[in-house]
């Protein structure tokens, strides 16, 4: 559905270099912290940023082959983007269904009543939460094929974030559809996706299928003398801690079999993202 090969962008001390590929039917996220590279590469897909060099390919074709109608395919929603505070649900209806030959008005109002969107109240005076939920509804309210979702949940209390993750995997529920979702906090996104990438200073260092991630992947606790003895064939990065050593494996069960003296930890994604980006390489 969606193909990005080494796209780069370069500004003064940052420099994107993203690959990455979202298939049908999946959830991919793409996590990283504030200034990793996230919206840079929303962008850089959606043509918005010009690019250096690399290949974006969209619905199997290159982004100067991309139509209109192919353009409806899509429900985008940016990390800094927003209607009109000054409309009013009601206001923005009439527009929506300009712009999307495909938009389900029945659906869309359904679901405001159903998420408590107000449809007179102006935009502006909306909670982050409401103006959030409205900007997905939005996107998903034309029958969009994949939907490329920057940072949606960013500012949303554990309730609304609930709200926005059902809206979303009903979404899911019609074969074929993909989401690309960004988030800096892992923890949103690791019972939501399929398939995670991680970037850091604009580059990917860890993309895994969510699964493999969180069964294969661990953290094996080790002291000093433990450690000289590891084997660390698979052992993708180590931190000296004080009761020894941490170590980040992507190969759990082969510790746990070979060596039943060590202390294994299944570890959140955030603990091994933060291995992956503050670890030192074995
Ligand atoms: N228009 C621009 N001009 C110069 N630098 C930019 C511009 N846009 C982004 N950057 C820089 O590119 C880097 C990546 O920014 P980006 O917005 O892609 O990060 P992000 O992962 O989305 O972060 P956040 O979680 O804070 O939204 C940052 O260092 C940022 O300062």
């Amino acid at each position: 559905m969606l193909k990005l090969e080494h796209v780069k962008k370069q500004y003064k001390d940052f420099h994107l270099d993203c690959s990455l590929t979202v298939k049908p039917g999946m959830i991919t996220g793409l996590i990283g912290a504030n200034g990793a590279g996230k919206s840079t590469t929303f962008k850089a897909v959606l043509g918005l940023i010009r690019t250096e060099s690399g290949m974006v390919e969209l619905f199997g074709k290159r982004p100067e082959e991309i139509t209109p109608e192919d353009k409806e395919r899509l429900g985008v929603v940016l990390a800094d983007s927003g209607f009109s505070g000054y409309l009013s649900i009601r206001d923005l209806i009439p527009v929506l269904k300009a712009m999307y030959h495909q938009f389900d008005q029945t659906y869309f109002e359904e679901q405001c009543r159903r998420f408590e969107l107000p449809m007179t109240k102006k935009i502006k005076e909306f909670s982050t939460g409401m103006k959030r939920k409205l900007q997905v509804l939005a996107a998903i309210s034309h029958h969009a094929d994949l939907l490329i979702l920057d940072e949606p949940t960013a500012g949303l209390d554990v309730l609304a974030r609930d709200e926005m993750l059902t809206m979303l995997r009903e979404y899911m529920e019609i074969e074929g559809r993909a989401i690309l979702i960004s988030s800096h906090i892992s923890s949103d996104l690791e019972d939501f996706c399929d398939d995670i990438y991680m970037i850091d200073h604009g580059q990917v260092i860890l993309h895994e299928e969510t699964d493999t991630l969180l069964n294969e992947y661990g953290l094996l606790k080790v002291d000093g003398k433990q450690y000289e003895r590891l084997d660390k064939t698979y052992v993708l990065r180590s931190r000296k801690e004080t009761f020894g050593y941490s170590c980040l494996t992507n190969e759990k069960q082969f510790y746990q079999e070979n060596y039943p003296d060590i202390v294994v930890e299944k570890g959140s994604i955030d603990e091994l993202i933060m291995m992956m980006v503050r670890g030192d390489r074995s």
